[in-house]
């Protein structure tokens, strides 16, 4: 499976309907705190608008929803994997994207047979608390070698100055998320994204 090197995460349809049109070919919509109802509508918003641009969806966390909403791509952490049924998941045809964040949660990533394996944060993040430090770009290559053919998803903190690295590293795809949607250009900053990864397209 050939992944788009930029990975953007937003959280509403807003912000699809925004940036996707711009060439954004895989998203992530990461919703936290609206009711299931207005998930559901943000999802199935979220998919048309994705679906008329050839760009790939993933939902955050609501696996029920995006099942029963016709996606075909999810994404877990550990403690939403932990809850989750993957068979359920498998079942109705989905891919299955898995948060990493040291040996631990690695080997239980694996051992569900993912999609995708994301391993942050790569450089701290002011999107939310985390409690693991920075992981680095040495990291990120140990879990190259680790994923072996799996795309390896970088995400945390990550800007158009840290790209290089992050591919120099082993990555495939850089996900981001303050660095587009806290710009005061975010569809300016969304283009310089596309143009950078150009080169691992
Ligand atoms: C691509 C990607 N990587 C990691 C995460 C984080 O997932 P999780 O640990 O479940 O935390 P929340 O995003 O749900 O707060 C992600 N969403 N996407
Ligand atoms: C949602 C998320 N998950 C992470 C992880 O390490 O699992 S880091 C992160 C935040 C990414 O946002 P930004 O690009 O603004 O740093
Ligand atoms: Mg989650």
């Amino acid at each position: 499976m050939k992944f788009d090197p930029f990975y953007l995460i937003v959280d509403s349809t807003a912000w699809i309907e925004r940036l996707v049109p711009l060439g954004v070919k895989l998203v992530q919509l990461r919703i936290k705190d609206l009711s299931d109802e207005d998930i559901r509508s943000e999802i199935r918003a979220a998919r048309a608008i994705c679906a008329a641009h050839d760009c790939q969806l993933i939902v955050n966390d609501y696996w029920r929803l995006a099942i029963e909403e016709g996606c075909d791509f999810v994404h877990l952490g550990q403690e939403d994997l932990a809850e989750a049924d993957v068979a359920a998941i498998r079942a109705a045809g989905l891919k299955l994207g898995l948060s990493t964040h040291d040996e631990a949660e690695l080997e239980t990533a694996l051992a569900a047979d993912p999609d995708y394996v994301a391993l942050g944060p790569i450089y701290p993040t002011i999107l939310k608390k985390m409690k693991w430090a920075p992981q680095g770009l040495d990291r990120l290559a140990v879990w190259r070698k680790r994923t072996g053919p799996l795309p390896l998803v970088a995400i945390g903190g990550l800007n158009p100055e840290r790209i290089d690295g992050v591919f120099a590293h082993g990555a495939d795809s850089a996900a981001v998320v303050t660095d587009i949607t806290l710009n005061a250009d975010p569809e300016g900053r969304t283009k310089e994204w596309i143009r950078k990864t150009e080169a691992w397209r």
